[in-house]
């Protein structure tokens, strides 16, 4: 008969730790350092609260790190942990929650996730990652952060963890959408998202399931319900595409680009630098991405790239960040008698995140029926630190806004080389530093098996350029950021909340504006049948 892997059994206090990574060696390798100093600084806390901590799996000299590298790695490591033992999931990079998902769906005792904060790796948005893949899951667990490991918040609650397998957290912040007054905004919440359901949309999905994100799916019967069907398209068929553009189409982008002032930092050396052929490359996509989503007759789209294509061709990021700009290189259809989306986005969800794909939608028709820039983009949760009395948040996309984020637009977009770590086949990004201004935050994901919206208001501010200059150099300078203050929410209470790596951010004009554009989102989701909960300062009518 069929035996499972007998597990070992519970030791007295004793907490067991699994590190999931990335499926990229050279990520991996570049993040260990940062990870063992992480892991070593834990392993002193619990420590000092007369607990050992047991690593699940090796160090394994060959590779140079000790990450579970892939599922497969992840079912043999959960084999040898016991089912009911305290559980510590230590994550100081990005990381493929895929790895551990598996484990962590079967184990019984508790679960802690636990990251650096700390901008040098993505760790904080691989620790946002695995949660919501936890919380879609409906997986209990508890979450902490600290950056040194010392401080009385972490110490307390990693005692309270010890003591009761659970960290209390601050939700204080957020409450329910109450029911609206008969607004017009409330109005035009309800017509975008009846004609969403009534007419229905379709968003392409080039190659689902980016890095282990499973949290970024959303099944189709959580999805259709909306009226939003995905067109399941093959990255594949998008690098055909891509070799039948002329070369004059993708000078034509890059002329028309650099015109507008965008600056590329080119050189010639395939590995390190970007080359003219990485940007030929990026621009045929732009350009093949356009006329599949005509061919299919889309209202969004999305590309994996990672894993896969990143292989095969330079960074798709370039041409993402174009897509969500109302002003972009014009694009005609194959027999040159349309102009594919002239003077508006395709909305665009990178890492073929679907949660982004129906916030970008919906923001999309929501800004545009406004009149305002529709240009809407997601950022990683990368990391933060006070500024001047007041809590500023790194929102850091690994590559590309659009330029209207920009506060000299293209003439102040500069594209780099994307990190070979991540990026063997190179790129450029569409960087900067986002201006300042009023957002609409927001993100859409699974909890409870049902569609949730955590939806809130802040700015963009600008920071002196040293401060800018450090933060970046603290984290991925080539990527473009935004300093972000949340109105009333703290950064514990973001942290403890937020069930995505990802955040997706809009711009109004002003305040006010912003408040509107708020309340007919919230409005259109709720209409929708989406659970919508604001978070922190929002100001809006209750009927
Ligand atoms: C380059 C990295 O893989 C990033 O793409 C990663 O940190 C993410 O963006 C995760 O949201």
């Amino acid at each position: 008969m069929p035996v499972s892997t007998p597990r070992p059994t519970v030791e007295p206090a004793t907490v067991w730790l699994v590190a999931s990574g990335d499926l990229r060696p050279s990520a991996n390798a570049a993040g260990w350092p940062v990870q063992e100093a992480m892991e070593a600084a834990l392993g002193d806390a619990f420590g000092k609260l007369g607990w050992t901590v047991r690593r699940a799996h090796e160090v394994d000299p060959a590779k140079g790190h000790g990450f579970i590298d892939s599922q497969r790695m992840g079912l043999t490591v959960f084999g040898s942990i016991p089912s009911d033992a305290p559980l510590v999931v230590a994550e100081a990079v990005w990381q493929y929650s895929h790895h551990v998902l598996a484990g962590l769906r079967t184990h019984r005792g508790p679960i802690l996730t636990v990251a650096n904060f700390d901008g040098t790796w993505p760790g904080l948005v691989g620790l946002l990652g695995v949660n919501a893949g936890l919380t879609k899951m409906g997986t209990a667990y508890s979450t902490l952060w600290s950056v040194d490991f010392t401080d009385d918040w972490f110490l307390e609650g990693l005692r309270s963890w010890v003591d009761t397998g659970t960290v209390p957290q601050d939700a204080s912040h957020v409450r329910p959408l109450p029911p609206l007054p008969a607004t017009p905004e409330r109005e035009l919440g309800h017509a975008v998202a009846d004609q969403l359901m009534a007419d229905k949309a379709i968003i392409g999905v080039f190659d689902e399931g980016c890095m282990g994100m499973y949290n970024a799916i959303i099944d189709d019967e959580l999805l259709n319900p909306l009226g939003i069907y995905k067109e399941r398209l093959s990255q594949s068929a998008l690098f055909a595409e891509m070799s039948t553009v002329p070369e004059a189409e993708t000078t034509a982008v890059r002329t028309w680009l650099t015109e507008r002032g965008m600056r590329f930092e080119t050189g010639t050396d395939e590995a390190t630098e970007l080359t003219d052929e990485q940007l030929r490359q990026q621009f045929a996509m732009y350009i093949a991405a356009l006329r599949i989503s005509d061919d299919f007759g889309l209202d969004a789209v999305g590309i994996q790239y990672q894993q896969g294509l990143k292989d095969l061709v330079a960074a798709s990021d370039l041409a993402e960040g174009l897509l969500n700009n109302a002003e972009r290189p014009p694009v005609r259809s194959r027999d040159g008698s349309r102009v594919l989306w002239e003077d508006r986005p395709l909305p665009h969800f990178n890492e073929v995140d679907e949660g982004v794909a129906v916030d970008a939608l919906l923001s999309n028709r929501i800004w545009t029926a406004m009149g305002l820039d529709p240009a809407t983009t997601l950022h990683d949760v990368r990391w933060g630190e006070e500024y001047d009395g007041r809590f500023v948040w790194v929102f850091e996309i690994s590559g590309s806004i659009p330029a209207s984020h920009l506060a000299g637009g293209y003439a102040e977009a500069v594209s780099l080389r994307q990190n070979p770590v991540y990026f063997p086949a190179g790129g450029g990004t569409l960087s900067g530093v986002s201006r300042p201004g009023e957002i609409v935050w927001s993100r859409l994901y699974i909890a409870d098996g049902a569609l949730q919206l955590d939806l809130g208001r802040g700015r963009a501010v600008e920071l002196p350029e040293e401060e800018t200059r450090r933060r970046r150099q603290a984290t991925n300078p080539e990527w473009p950021v935004m300093h972000a203050v949340l109105d009333g929410v703290s950064r514990d209470q973001f942290m403890a909340r937020h069930k995505a790596n990802h955040i997706q951010v809009v711009y109004a004009p002003d305040a006010g504006v912003a408040d509107r554009a708020l309340a007919v989102k919230a409005a259109a989701f709720a209409r929708l049948g989406v659970s919508v909960h604001l978070c922190g300062d929002v100001a809006i009518e209750a009927g």
